[in-house]
């Protein structure tokens, strides 16, 4: 699974949004280590603050079906650039991944953005950083 490939998953993903109110399609594609790809799509909601984002569905199916160690993250939507993943979904993306994981941003037009977990969240609040906690 090369990251063109992904990047497609991504797309096919993102054919599956559910987007009555914003009608702004995204998708994403999970790679785990051992190889598999989950797909997640945004799902919208009449109270809109229980919207969930494509990146989190990814990760949600992923984590709820066993998998933890991921390899590479690809997201897209129809935006001028590549699109920006919000702020709720690069603290999920950080809580799961390491650092230097590979994350290919991209939109319909083909732009690629690539770039890292670390890159997209420097600072990120983890669980280390709750180490003095008893
Ligand atoms: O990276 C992003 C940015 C936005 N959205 C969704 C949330 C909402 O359904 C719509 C508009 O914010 O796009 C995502 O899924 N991922
Ligand atoms: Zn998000």
């Amino acid at each position: 699974m090369d990251k063109q490939q992904l990047m497609e998953r991504a797309k096919n993903a993102r054919e599956l949004a559910y987007v009555p109110y914003s009608k702004f399609q995204v998708g994403a594609a999970l790679l785990t280590r051992d190889g598999e790809v989950f797909g997640g799509c945004n799902i919208e909601n009449s109270g809109y603050s229980m919207t969930n984002c494509a990146e989190r569905t990814a990760f949600f199916k992923a984590i709820s079906e066993g998998h933890r160690e991921f390899k590479a993250l690809a997201v897209v939507a129809d935006t001028p650039g590549p699109v920006s993943p919000c702020g709720a979904c690069r603290q999920v993306i950080s809580e799961f991944c390491e650092g230097d994981m590979p994350v290919y941003l991209t939109n319909l037009q083909g732009d690629v953005a690539e770039t890292t977990v670390r890159e997209l969240l420097p600072g990120a609040f983890k669980a280390e950083d709750m180490e003095n906690a008893e």
